[in-house]
Order: structure tokens, then C-alpha cells, then sequence
């Protein structure tokens, strides 16, 4: 067993929801869902290990327990949140709303500026968000939360909540079928999108709950940057594919995640897609002062290396000439003096994609592993506005304030 190998399996669990978890039946509540959820399997996907700590072999030195283990953060959740009668008429308000006001034909970028996706908020449809109110979403979905990763209900909130859409592209040339243009790529693949490049969100929870039938397209699914190399197994129950993508058999359940793994929505070959979307926070009290700005500085390393390695290309040339002869007059016609510097090979090998995936998992493996505190080291539980003191925890707290305040990253 290698701790470094990205192939060690996923662990897998299936299982049916204890009641106690998710019991849906409220006597309060005027519709009846019941406890028809308790009745579909729940999946658990761990992602592999990635960061090796070789300096810390002695395991008296307990200087960071928080770090010397996998959490519940490692774990990406299939659970059903909504059962098929409540999921089907939350659609159609989504879908009835979409058509009506026109929020799906592009990219809302003034809601989600990097990332950009086709959706509408759901305080924008007053539709659906009742009809969420009602079936005590909210509720349902913080608890699940709650239970997975141990933070208590009140220290959750939605930072968004919103439908998004995506479509396969031969359905967009489908629709646009009278346009005899073919050269015309722009138009033939219209605005509408069909996948959501690798991103983090700037939540540190995140879920994407599928609301059309799972038969209504091909591909799609949320898919992982670390369990690109996991195999999938039978046990899966056909939730996770090759490459990484994990697709809900059902429509109703969502995949509940931590935003700070690196994601992205995989390509929807045909079909379309609907998914219910949302970021969640946790409160400040719960949360590693600085945790997130540490990595964040070397994924930003990471960027930078791919950055110099493309300014380096552009210059077209493989090196410089040195041109010694001002200071060296005499042996002016000496090669070796003259010297030629091969354009940077440390540029060139800082910047090999594989490298900086293998540092941007082991970055993210060790962000999982802290981030969260454990309830013991929790601060008190506070008014809300308590939260904003932080800026005097110095530059690291402010950096994480400041990439809360982004939807994407
Ligand atoms: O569509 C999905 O499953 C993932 C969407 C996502 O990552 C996002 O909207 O930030
Ligand atoms: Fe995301």
C-alpha cells in the first residue's frame, strides 16, 4: 500500500438511510411525503489519499492531530433528498419558470462571474421557492449536512441556491435546425451550456440535487479532479464512471460535497440536464483560521508556474546567446565563454501538468483533512455578526474573507 497511489481504490459504502436521519413524515405538514426516501440506497464515495507527510514518521508528535487523518470532507455523498413526486413537481415550476422568463438560453454571468452557468436563482420563482418551503428542504438538506460532517444546523446557511441547466450540443443544433449555415459553429451551438470546467466553489459546502429523470440525458453528472484514476467497482451501484464523474441514478438525490474539492459538471453528450444547486457556509467558529488562504497560495503557485511556462513559449526561441565579449575582450573567438542558456528547463519542469495536479491534490487532501475544527476547539456560539471581528486574526483571515466573498474559484 502506497499512501501516494491516486489508483487506491474508492472505499465504497451503500446503504439505506436510517429513518432516524431521514425521516420526511411531519405530522405538522399538510402534504404527506412520508418516509418514502428511507427506501432508496444512499452512496459514499472517498476520494483517495494524496499528501504524505514522510517528516512527520513520529507519531508522538502530536503538534497537529488534525492532520494526520482522512474526514468526513474526503467523502462525496449520494443521498436522496426529495422523493420522486415532490422532485417531479419541483422541476416543472423550475422548468415552467426557465421557458417563461428565458433563464436558461445563456450564462448568467452577472450572478456567477467566473463559471459562469444557465440558471435562475430560486428567490427568483416564487413557484418553487414556496413549494421548497413547504416540503422543509431546507431542513432536510441542513440536517443531512449536519449529520455527515458534524457541524451543528445553526452554523449552516445558503451563500445560493439556484437551478441550473445544461444540454447536449447536438440538441442545440437539433433546435436551431433551420439555420443551413453550417459553417456557422457559433450559432449551431448557441449560447446554452453543456459541462462546467474544473472549478472550486466559494462555499466550503456544496450540493447538486438532479431534477429531471436521469433518463432524460446522456453524460453529465458532477465529476472529481481526484478520482480521475479511481476505478469504478460493481459496488458502486453504477453512481461513479471512468474518469471521475459521479451520476445519480435518480432523479431527487443529490451529491453533497465539499466546494473546496476540486469539480466540475462533466459534458451531456444528449439530453438535458436540470439540477438544483446550492453553496452552503459554515460559520466562522467552526473553520481553521488561515487553512484556506494556505492552499490558495500554492494553488496559486501552480497557476503562476503554468502562467511563466506559456509567457516562456510565446518568445519562440530555445535560449540566449551570451554575449561576454564586452567583458572579456581578449578571448572573445572562446565558444565556451560565449556561452549559450537554453531557455529555463526548471520553468518547463515546474509547470508539467501532472506535477501540479499530483501539489494542487496533495494541497487538497491536506485542506480536507483541517479545515473543519473539531467541536472541542470551536469558538462560542455566537450572534451572527460575531463572525466579522475576524479581520483581527491578520492577513491570512482577510484573505479568507476575501475568497468567501466569490461564488467560484
Ligand atoms: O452540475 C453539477 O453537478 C455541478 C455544478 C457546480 O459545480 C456548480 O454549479 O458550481
Ligand atoms: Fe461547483
Amino acid at each position: 500500500f502506497c499512501p501516494m497511489d491516486p489508483r487506491v481504490g474508492p472505499t465504497i459504502q451503500i446503504s439505506t438511510p436510517s429513518s432516524s436521519s431521514l425521516s420526511t413524515s411531519s405530522t405538522t405538514q399538510e402534504h404527506h411525503t412520508t418516509v418514502e426516501l428511507d427506501s432508496y440506497i444512499n452512496v459514499t464515495v472517498k476520494l483517495p489519499l494524496f499528501f504524505h507527510d514522510s517528516s512527520n514518521k513520529n507519531t508522538d508528535d502530536n503538534s497537529d492531530p488534525s492532520s494526520s487523518s482522512s474526514s468526513s470532507l474526503h467523502s462525496i455523498y449520494i443521498r436522496p433528498l426529495l422523493s420522486d413526486e415532490e422532485v417531479g413537481m419541483a422541476c416543472r415550476l423550475a422548468e415552467d419558470y426557465a421557458e417563461e422568463n428565458g433563464r436558461w438560453d445563456q450564462p448568467d454571468s452577472e450572478r456567477h462571474e467566473s463559471y459562469s452557468t444557465c440558471d435562475f436563482p430560486v428567490d427568483e420563482c416564487t413557484e418553487l421557492e414556496t413549494f421548497l418551503e413547504s416540503s422543509d428542504f431546507e431542513q432536510r438538506l441542513f440536517q443531512q449536512f449536519s449529520d455527515l460532517y458534524n457541524i451543528d444546523v445553526n452554523d449552516l446557511s445558503y451563500n445560493d441556491l439556484f437551478v441550473a441547466y445544461y444540454q447536449g450540443k447536438e440538441e442545440n443544433q437539433q433546435q436551431n435546425g433551420d439555420n443551413d449555415n453550417e459553417d456557422d459553429a457559433d450559432y449551431t451551438n448557441s449560447n446554452i451550456m453543456d459541462r462546467l470546467e474544473l472549478h472550486r466553489d466559494g462555499s466550503l459546502l456544496s450540493f447538486s440535487l438532479l431534477l429531471n429523470p436521469p433518463n432524460e440525458f446522456e453524460g453529465g453528472g458532477t465529476f472529481y479532479d481526484a478520482l480521475r484514476d479511481v476505478r469504478p467497482t460493481f459496488e458502486d451501484g453504477g453512481i461513479l464512471h471512468p474518469g471521475g464523474a459521479i451520476r445519480p441514478n435518480r432523479a431527487g438525490d443529490a451529491v453533497l460535497h465539499c466546494g473546496k474539492i476540486l469539480h466540475g459538471a462533466d459534458v451531456v453528450t444528449s439530453g438535458r440536464r436540470i439540477v438544483l444547486v446550492g453553496f452552503v457556509d459554515v460559520s466562522k467558529r467552526c473553520i481553521r483560521p488561515g487553512a484556506l488562504g494556505n492552499s490558495c497560495k500554492e494553488w496559486g503557485r501552480m497557476d503562476v508556474a503554468k502562467f511563466r511556462l506559456k509567457r516562456q513559449e510565446k518568445k519562440n526561441h530555445r535560449g540566449w546567446v551570451l554575449n561576454n565579449s564586452r567583458w572579456l575582450k581578449d578571448i572573445t573567438n572562446n565558444a565556451v565563454v560565449r556561452g549559450f542558456v537554453p531557455a529555463s528547463s526548471g520553468v518547463i519542469r515546474r509547470a508539467d501538468p501532472e506535477l501540479c495536479r499530483r501539489r494542487r491534490l496533495e494541497m487538497e487532501d491536506l485542506l480536507l483533512r483541517n479545515i473543519i475544527l473539531p467541536s472541542d476547539e470551536r469558538g462560542p456560539k455566537d450572534d451572527e455578526y460575531h463572525q466579522f471581528s475576524w479581520d483581527n486574526e491578520g492577513a491570512i483571515s482577510i484573505l479568507d474573507n476575501e475568497l468567501e466573498e466569490q461564488d467560484r474559484i
